[in-house]
């Protein structure tokens, strides 16, 4: 007896891709993409900037639809034409940016996910309370979290947030899928390592009840959560391994083309230490306080805190993105008092923000246009803006940060997450006469080979004599760049370690941090 259209077959796959292709232009973003994912089998898929990750994630959530190919789930052709389609089929998918409304509780939340309407916890738009609550208990014990569904989420951790994303992208058709797909989009690439290791154990858990794609840059994570990583390079998959079996150097070969150059750093090249910024007693009320920075030419001080910490507010004040309630800011041994952004960017000081896409860059512009704008430098003469001049100068970062496609003249919504980031990044590079350098994450989003030559950027930055103002992803990344590491916890300094003379672990960072 064959079973119902709608029912996977037995043994069959969790998803089968074949000879997917998606053309954008002249941009060939998928070439041919087959691909199998098994039943409770947690897949790692990466890939350098640009690769063609977030289109087949896109083809997968019904976001796009390929030009051709086929999908198939449980055994049974799909066309994924809409989100609600994607998840009628049982996939879900979870991005990096959290999509809860923190105001509502969970149960909320979980209520607003594409289900038939019969089974609705509202009724005429009111919604059933007993039934909502009742719905997202099942919901989230599905996925194994104990979460109150009355709770705000605005109360809970990111993690436990993260929880309740999953489970409300696994709820798709009410759970009647035997063996769902998760799509995880670097979600843990905001967290902090604690928070990190615990959403690892929680997506390891998950591939009980059904099957994960996991999207990272990171390729320790990958080892660690994934069975099975398959490696994307301009448009197409080019190796398929089981992660027991494989090296990280050997991943970020496929994914690069090359391998790692290694990172290994003579901490003598740090520069001449003059001091370039100084704080004295910095206050802002509810974000950090008494706060005494020396920020030293050619030297690169890493922050590391928590959220909360108050680091992040701590750079925008020094941009003059934030006003301080009390304290002194002086450049170059001159007091600043007030600082305004302008203020701040004719004096040599550069922001690198965290939320690029938010704050670093203007929609509707070339990457040429984006990359020259605040900098204008060469590329301006009075007020009046000089194409080729511009061109050039753009050209020149393009190459400098292998940022592709190659050509400067394409709007920047046009480029991959990565390579617009690139974009940011040399926007404020190219500043010229960098006094003082603020690089909120900088390396987030960029794939390990990009982050290799965004990271020699900054330290030629730094030879250049600015002082460099890190926010590292991972303590790792700050112990790896930075001269001198400072942790703040609650808005305040509880520790320095200068890297020359001082030798601490990842541990000894995060006990002064908590
Ligand atoms: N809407 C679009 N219009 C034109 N080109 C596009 C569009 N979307 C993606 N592309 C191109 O398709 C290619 C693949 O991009 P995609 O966003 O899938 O890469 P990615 O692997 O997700 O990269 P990243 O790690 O940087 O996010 C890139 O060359 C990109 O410029």
């Amino acid at each position: 007896m064959s079973a119902p259209a709608s029912e996977p077959l037995p043994d069959a796959p969790a998803l089968r891709l074949s000879g997917l292709t998606k053309t954008f232009g002249q941009v060939r973003a998928l070439r041919d993409v087959s691909l199998t994912l098994q039943r409770n089998e947690v897949l790692g898929l990466v890939g350098e900037n640009g690769a063609g990750k977030s289109t087949l994630l896109k083809i997968l959530s019904g976001v796009q639809e390929p030009d051709t190919g086929t999908i198939e789930v449980g055994g049974r052709a799909v066309r994924l034409r809409s989100t609600q389609q994607a998840a009628a089929a049982g996939i879900g998918i979870v991005h990096q940016e959290q999509s809860l409304l923190t105001n509502l509780s969970v149960a909320e939340n979980i209520a607003m996910t594409p289900v038939p309407s019969a089974q609705r916890a509202t009724k005429f738009g009111w919604y059933r309370w007993r039934r909502l609550n009742a719905d997202a208990a099942r919901v989230l014990a599905r996925v194994g979290v104990d979460i109150d569904p009355r709770t705000i989420v605005g109360d809970l951790s990111f993690v436990e947030r993260q929880m309740v994303e999953i489970a409300r992208s696994l709820q798709v058709d009410s759970g009647d899928h035997s063996c769902p797909v998760l799509i995880l989009d670097e979600p843990t690439s905001l967290l902090e390592r604690a928070e990190a290791d615990v959403l690892e154990r929680e997506i390891r858990d998950l591939a009980r009840i059904g099957s994960v794609v996991f999207v990272s840059h990171r390729l320790d994570e990958i080892r660690r959560i994934c069975d099975r990583v398959v490696v994307m390079r301009h448009g197409e998959i080019v190796g398929d391994l089981r992660t027991a079996e494989t090296e990280e150097d050997e991943i970020f070969r496929l994914m690069v083309g090359r391998s790692a150059r290694g990172s290994a750093r003579s901490r003598a090249e740090a520069g001449s230490g003059e001091v370039v910024l100084q704080t004295r007693g910095l206050t802002r009320r509810g974000s950090y306080r008494d706060i005494d920075l020396s920020v030293r030419a050619g030297r690169v001080t890493a922050i590391v805190g928590t959220n909360g910490s108050g680091r992040e507010s701590l750079c925008r004040t020094l941009f003059g993105a934030e006003t301080a309630h009390s304290g002194t800011v002086e450049l170059d041994g001159r007091p600043v008092g007030s600082w305004t952004m302008p203020q701040a960017v004719r004096n040599g000081v550069a922001y690198v923000p965290s939320e690029r896409r938010v704050e670093g860059m203007v929609g509707g512009m070339t990457a040429a246009e984006n990359l020259t704008l605040t900098h204008p430098g060469e590329s301006r003469r009075g007020p009046v803006l000089r194409p080729r001049a511009r061109k050039r100068v753009a050209e020149k970062w393009f190459a400098d940060l292998d940022v592709r496609p190659g050509d400067p003249s394409l709007p920047l919504e046009r480029f991959s997450g990565g390579n617009q980031q690139k974009v940011v990044m040399a926007k404020w590079l190219s500043a010229g006469d960098l006094k003082v350098l603020l690089l909120d994450h900088p390396l987030r989003g960029l794939d390990p080979g990009a982050a290799e030559i965004v990271n020699e950027q900054i330290r030629q930055a730094g030879r250049d004599g600015a002082g460099i103002v890190l926010l590292a992803d991972t303590l790792e990344e700050a112990l790896e760049m930075g001269d001198e590491v400072v942790v703040m916890r609650d808005g305040e300094i509880t520790t320095r370690f200068d890297l020359a003379t001082d030798n601490p672990s990842t541990l000894d960072l995060l006990e002064r941090m908590v």
